[in-house]
């Protein structure tokens, strides 16, 4: 299967001088089109930062990444803009929206940045994600009148204008009610379906245990990874002690 990122040999460093350590130590990655991956690990142990790197949003300071077949540090800043704007979506655990505007002003935001003539279609694309993620009618509302699980809903169709390769998810559950967090699963598992690749950081087994495939991280490196059958909506107790029997056993 087509690749679509490939991080190779990743290094991220910080500090200066005999302070200079690396974040990440020689990550090497791959995610295949449509591929369900899980990165786990304890606090500080490069999770973010890897996920930044693989998604161009942050240069990294050894290694490749490439994306599409397109090695991202030959790549200039405007293009590399343009790649994260159009080819992968960000769900973050609070997503950042602005106050003066609505909902659906909120989603449509970034696309009309980027093309101020197909307003309507732009509009009537938005106007599908929300139906499909079941906040149609919210479209009008402020964004301090929504609930976090609607508002992560939106996010979701932000993320989702660009018609991406990949979701990036940055513990997207995180602050969510257990009902509201089964929600973007779901959602997130049938963008998936559709062929999207998705890529979620988190600390939450149940989360991990949709994945086809959950990396385990410690000291910048990949430690383990765990392959589980593909989901199919059964099984999910016998996933999630999978991943807890995981878990222990690299110490998270
Ligand atoms: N800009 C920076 N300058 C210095 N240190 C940094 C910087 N960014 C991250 N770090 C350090 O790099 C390490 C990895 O951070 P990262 O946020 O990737 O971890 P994480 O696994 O995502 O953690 P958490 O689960 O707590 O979110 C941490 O020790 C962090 O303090």
């Amino acid at each position: 299967m087509k690749k679509v990122i490939i991080g190779d040999r990743i290094v991220k460093s910080v500090g200066e001088g005999s302070d200079k350590r690396n974040i990440l130590d020689g990550v090497n990655v791959e995610i295949k089109e449509g591929e369900f991956v899980a990165v786990m690990g304890p606090s500080g142990s490069g999770k973010s930062t890897l996920m930044l790197a693989l998604s161009g949003a942050d240069r990294i300071d050894g290694g490749k990444v490439v994306f599409n077949g397109r090695d991202l540090s030959s790549v200039g800043e405007n293009e590399l803009a343009d790649i994260r704007r159009t080819k992968i979506g960000f769900v973050f655990q609070q997503p950042t929206m602005l106050r003066n505007l609505n909902i659906l002003d909120n989603i449509i935001l970034p696309s009309i940045r980027d093309n101020r003539k197909n307003v309507a279609k732009i509009t009537e694309k938005a106007r599908a994600l929300m139906k499909r993620t079941g906040i149609a009618e919210l479209e009008k509302r402020d964004i301090t009148q929504v609930s976090g699980g609607q508002l992560q809903r939106a996010g979701l169709c932000r993320a989702l204008m660009n018609s991406p390769a990949i979701i990036f998810g940055d513990e997207p559950t995180g602050a969510l009610n257990s009902k509201s967090a089964q929600e973007i699963m779901e959602l997130l598992g049938e963008i998936n379906t559709d062929g999207t690749a998705v890529m979620l950081v988190t600390h939450d087994a149940k989360v991990a245990a949709r994945a086809d495939r959950i990396m385990f991280m410690r000291d910048g490196t990949i430690v383990s990874d765990l392959k589980l059958p593909r989901y199919d909506g059964t099984n999910m107790n016998g996933r999630m002690e999978k991943v807890s029997v995981k878990m222990r056993e690299v110490g998270i």
